[in-house]
């Protein structure tokens, strides 16, 4: 019953066991097919900015390019510059981004601008990109640092480069400034979550624009960061997770650093947001499981406790049935035994007679029976007491049950101080031999009985005798030829047996 309940138990346990580690493993490889997804989708979303912007960079530097050869080549003599203006005004509509575009003398004066409303000082001696272009002999464009538009206020980036005159001095610088404000709407189109966001970093680690928009992180030096000190020494593209500088918010982001103009775009989703699907799905399979498991667990239970229940019972029942048995069997013995001798009784005499009977009939056998009766039994009665007279049926009794020990002779009490033994597979010479071995024994018992002749209890017994096919369905027959025998035995003078001389 308890190993049942035992094992009941394990397999629970085991498919408890087993569900909870296919659970953690399905969670576990989603969570790590959506880690890769959000990389992979933030590589080709950094990948694709990156020439976005290397486009309009590079359109920049063509338009800019042009238009300081052409300033060198024809110089900056007034009618000239009336000219570069006309060129400078078809090319406009080229690229949609410029925010404006100005050439500037050798100290820093406006020669000719795209647009011409100028905020601030006209003058731009003072800007990064001049000093840059003065001190720096390079043809080469340069990308600078974000600075607030003069012609506009807006935040813009430049695009510069330097001219030179025909000796090859220094003779002022052509400048196209971009508009942050553009950037910002092209990456506002791209579903980055709530909390992602876009960057353009130039190489030397300075944010020159970053979605979402906060005008003081502008400009902010950030070469300090694990992009700038570690991923972009090891490799120009990756994937990283950080917590941002900017609103502490954990990302993961990818980066991608221009191979043409050294500027780095960065692409960041929100861990929390990004993993939110698998979390969700997640929770639902864990709910999902919970229930079912939940389930196998009620109605294991249920299960175990019928097991239990009905083991119980059925141990119980066992127990009863076995102590009904035992009952049964000593109600039985009890009534098939008469309580004063411990012989079979009357009862179980009249039932095993015709058996013994059948049974002799089928193997051929003869069967005898003896009458046994105590001789002047009421004057030992009357003499000695009621009882005196039953210790002495209880001794008699024993001795004929020693005397056919060892045969498969019945001996029962028939009544009151009568006995009767059956003797299957015995002929009348046989039974004759054990009649007399019988009143032998009872003598030797030596019983005192002074008001008998014998000055002992002794028995009579009639002997009855028959083939057993014979006797067959006529037993009451054979118990009238004891009988009959016995009272021969007793008119004899008694203590003495006497055979039924009747024939089957
Ligand atoms: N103590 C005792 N006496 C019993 C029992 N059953 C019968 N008796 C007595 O047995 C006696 C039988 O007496 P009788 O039938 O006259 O026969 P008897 O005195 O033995 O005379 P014979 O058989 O002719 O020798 C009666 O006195 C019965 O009361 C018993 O269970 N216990």
């Amino acid at each position: 019953m308890k190993k049942e309940f035992f094992i009941g138990l394990t397999i629970l346990a085991v498919v408890f066991f087993v569900m909870s580690i296919i659970l953690s493993i399905n969670i576990w490889i989603t969570r790590v097919q959506t880690i890769n997804d959000l990389n992979t989708n933030v590589s080709n979303l950094s990948h694709t900015l990156n020439l976005y912007s290397e486009g309009i960079i590079r359109q920049g530097e063509m338009f800019i390019d042009d238009l300081s050869d052409i300033t060198e080549i024809y110089g900056e003599e007034k009618n000239n510059i009336t000219n570069i203006r006309k060129i400078l005004t078809s090319q406009n509509e080229l690229l949609e981004q410029i925010n404006n575009v100005v050439i500037y003398d050798v100290n820093g004066n406006k020669l000719i601008a795209l647009h011409e409303r100028i905020y601030g000082r006209v003058n731009s001696a003072d800007r990064f990109f001049f000093v840059y272009h003065q001190n720096n002999t390079s043809k080469k464009i340069f990308i600078g640092p974000p600075v607030v538009s003069r012609t506009n206020g807006k935040w813009v980036i430049t695009i510069s480069r330097r001219l030179e005159d025909h000796q090859g001095r220094f003779a002022g610088v052509a400048v196209l400034t971009l508009s942050i404000e553009n950037f910002l709407e092209a990456f506002g189109k791209i579903d980055i979550g709530h909390a992602g966001a876009i960057a353009l970093t130039s190489e030397s680690g300075i944010l020159l624009i970053r979605y979402p928009f906060d005008e003081k992180n502008i400009g902010r030096v950030i070469s300090d960061s694990p992009l700038f000190t570690t991923y972009l020494k090891n490799s120009d593209s990756g994937t990283a997770r950080s917590v941002s500088r900017f609103d502490n918010i954990q990302r993961m982001y990818a980066f991608q650093k221009n191979k043409r103009y050294g500027f780095v775009t960065t692409v960041a989703v929100s861990l929390d947001e990004g993993m939110l699907p698998w979390k969700k799905q997640s929770e639902i399979l864990i709910v999902i499981v919970v229930f079912l498991m939940g389930g196998a667990i009620t109605s294991g239970y249920f299960l175990l406790r019928d097991i239990y229940q009905r083991a119980r019972s059925h141990h119980e029942l066992s127990k009863t049935t076995e102590s009904l048995m035992t009952a049964n069997k000593k109600l039985s013995a009890m009534a098939a035994e008469d309580s004063l001798t411990g012989l079979a009784n009357r009862r179980k005499f009249d039932e095993a007679l015709p058996h013994e009977v059948l049974q002799c009939a089928v193997n051929n056998h003869s069967i005898s029976l003896m009458l046994i009766d105590i001789d002047y039994f009421k004057k030992y009665n009357d003499n000695y007491g009621h009882l005196a007279g039953d210790d002495c049926l209880r001794q008699v009794a024993t001795s004929i049950k020693k005397t056919v020990k060892g045969s498969s002779a019945l001996v029962a009490r028939y009544g009151g101080e009568e006995f009767v033994v059956i003797l299957p597979a015995t002929d009348l010479i046989a039974a004759e031999k054990e009649a007399q071995k019988l009143i032998q024994n009872i003598c030797q018992e030596n019983i005192c009985h002074e008001y008998s002749p014998f000055g002992i209890v002794t028995v009579s017994i009639g002997i009855a005798s028959g083939h057993g096919l014979a006797v067959k369905g006529k037993e009451r027959k054979l118990i009238e030829f004891a009988d009959d025998a016995l009272y021969r035995a007793k008119y004899a003078g008694r203590n003495g047996f006497f055979s039924s001389t009747h024939l089957f």
